[in-house]
């Protein structure tokens, strides 16, 4: 679980975050969504570490993160898998190389310990024979799949994805959305998703978290959107004809 405290952040005097509070479950997909601009970016960071705060306090499971030193942070991290925005797999490495990455990185293991891990995740994210490939030769779904595979690796306790959807066709978004919530069930992971994309949220939405100006503005879970009065969070929600008609909405 990660908590996080009257959260603040402000870049040259202006505030981009006011005062957030939340908790993100074990086991679950916690979203955060909201218009372009409204600090969601910001927020992962902050939550990650990579902006320090102004204010507030976050929370790894009971370990307090924001006050720890650079090295104890690098602890906390090796528990941490992130799936950045357009997959971002090293071009010049192969689909084998960008999974074992991590274990190079973080890991004593062997070469064939190594191999063996990275063949397990492949597997989980359905990547078979494809080892040897470098990302100019897959498509953008497998990208995301092979981006997963390296997220997983390490067993990370936390996850962390930010648009994991962007440039996906709406089929493929579905399949890439379906494993997140699946292996963060199966691992009993604290997954972050921050996302634009509607079919999200009302897909995978365990908990989601809605940021408008700075601020947490609502937070329930995807079958409560159907039922909240929020107008903000109707506005962006509800905002095409196709999705105001599922709300009923004129
Ligand atoms: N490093 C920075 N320095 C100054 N301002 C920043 C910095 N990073 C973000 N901001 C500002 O903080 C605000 C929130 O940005 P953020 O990237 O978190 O939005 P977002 O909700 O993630 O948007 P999008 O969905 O378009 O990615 C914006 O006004 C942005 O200009």
């Amino acid at each position: 679980m990660i908590t996080i405290k009257n959260v603040c952040k402000s870049f040259d005097g202006r505030m981009v975050l006011k005062d957030i509070s939340a908790t993100f479950e074990k086991g679950k997909t916690n979203l955060i969504i909201g218009q372009s601009g409204s600090g969601k970016t910001v927020l992962l960071k902050s939550i990650v570490g990579l902006h320090d705060i102004d204010d507030g306090e976050i929370f790894y499971d009971e370990t307090r993160f924001d006050t720890l030193s650079f090295t104890e942070k690098k602890q906390i991290r090796q528990k941490i898998g992130m799936l950045f925005q357009g997959s971002a797999l090293f071009d010049s490495a192969t689909v084998e190389e960008n999974v074992m990455f991590p274990l190079d990185m973080f890991t004593e293991m062997t070469y064939e310990e190594k191999l063996e891990r990275v063949n397990f995740c492949l597997k989980r994210v359905n990547i078979v024979n494809s080892n040897h490939l470098y990302p100019a030769e897959i498509s953008g779904g497998m990208k995301k799949r092979v981006a997963i595979a390296r997220a997983i690796a390490l067993n990370p306790e936390f996850l962390f994805c930010d648009e994991p959807n962007s440039g996906l066709d709406p089929k493929t978004a579905v399949v890439i959305d379906q494993l997140i919530k699946e292996i963060t069930e199966e691992y009993n992971i604290t997954t972050i998703v921050n996302t634009h994309d509607m079919n999200s949220v009302m897909g995978i939405g365990d908990k989601v978290i809605f940021i408008h100006q700075g601020q947490k503005w609502w937070e329930g879970t995807k079958d409560d959107i159907l039922d909240s009065d929020n107008k903000e969070l109707n506005d962006f929600v509800f905002s095409t004809e196709l999705t105001k008609k599922i709300k009923g909405l004129k």
